[in-house]
């Protein structure tokens, strides 16, 4: 065994450390510390040439409770936030803090249930707050669901990215988007009409986007529930977290059973948002990370219900 040969260091305090590493005592300070007294460059008044449609913050990552009609009924998550509004050409900016504070004190305070109604609320407030005559927030979410095996029955959580747009204009009221973007197994159909055996099959990732009508009821539909069954009802298979051997063999034959290319999955998934009545507008969108090649296959539809002939 070798002897050790360190000596036991006799270390700086922090202080004289961090002076080492280049840290120096302050300047003098002159400018005022209380905030009636502070420059508010953001509510000066001038010609700043340009009225500005969006601006705030985004990227804000905050935890937030969601129901669900699926399995578990409610769940704390994690939002990823973007808050914004219009200003005017006579404003040099926004107040930036007043979108995290009201975030904030809609957590602590207010039970905040991330919803449509809610988030009606909150961009409504947010405007008053702001002093603007609009407001507009959108928040991303993991959304959490069981899901059991097709024949054993053993449930695990899967997971889907959900995403809500609310837009309130004091003169126009709200306009609301919600989307789902969720994984599915396609299996190609060339690949399998060609091939003496198997066929290539992949994830695939279908994300949706759609407008609701104003009468839409949160409470009555499920929108998560909704968009994921589009997606999954239409895939060669679904995507299970947990598949004993008879599930295994019963998803790998269902896939066999209904072979989907990229196009075939967005015009199935658009036929049935087509039919749902609270659906105005849609885009749906089908990316496969395709197993033979390196890059993905896409494909994409969007669809304005509104702009039909009567
Ligand atoms: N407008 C603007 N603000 C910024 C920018 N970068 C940082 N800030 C923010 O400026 C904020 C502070 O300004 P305000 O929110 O107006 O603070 P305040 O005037 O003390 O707040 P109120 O009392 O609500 O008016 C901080 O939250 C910074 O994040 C920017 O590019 N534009």
């Amino acid at each position: 065994m070798n002897a050790p040969n360190n000596r036991k260091k006799v270390l700086p305090n922090k202080f004289e450390r961090h002076k080492l590493f280049g840290s120096v005592d302050p300047g003098p300070k002159t400018k005022p510390i209380e905030k009636d007294k502070m420059a508010d460059l953001q509510n000066s008044r001038k010609d700043f040439l340009f009225e500005i449609d969006a601006v705030g913050i985004s990227n804000v990552k905050h935890p937030i409770q969601i129901t669900s009609q699926l399995q578990p009924q409610s769940q704390t998550t994690i939002g990823t936030f973007t808050f914004t509004s219009k200003i005017n050409q006579d404003s040099k900016g926004t107040n930036m803090s007043r979108f995290t504070e009201q975030l904030t004190e809609y957590h602590s305070t207010k039970n905040f249930i991330v919803s449509i109604a809610s988030m009606k609320q909150f961009t409504q407030d947010l405007a008053v707050r702001l002093k603007q005559e609009d407001a507009y927030m959108e928040v991303t979410f993991p959304w959490f669901f069981e899901r059991k095996g097709p024949s054993s029955e053993l449930a695990g959580l899967n997971h889907a990215d959900a995403t809500i747009k609310v837009s309130y204009d004091k003169k126009f009221g709200f306009d609301v988007e919600v989307g789902l973007s969720g994984t599915i197994t396609t299996l190609c159909p060339c690949s399998k009409e060609i091939s003496e055996y198997s066929a290539h099959n992949q994830r695939g990732i279908v994300s949706m986007t759609v407008s609701l009508t104003d009468d839409f009821d949160e409470t009555a539909h499920d929108w998560k529930e909704v968009l994921l069954e589009a997606a999954e009802s239409n895939a060669s298979a679904r995507i299970h977290p947990v598949l004993k051997r008879p599930d295994e063999k019963m998803v790998t034959e269902q896939a066999y059973e209904n072979p989907r290319f990229v196009e075939d999955m967005v015009r199935l998934v658009a036929a049935d948002l087509y039919e749902q009545p609270f659906i105005e507008k849609f885009s749906v969108a089908c990316r496969n990370e395709e197993s033979i090649h390196l890059h993905d296959a896409i494909a994409s539809i969007t669809y304005d219900k509104s702009k039909e002939m009567k």
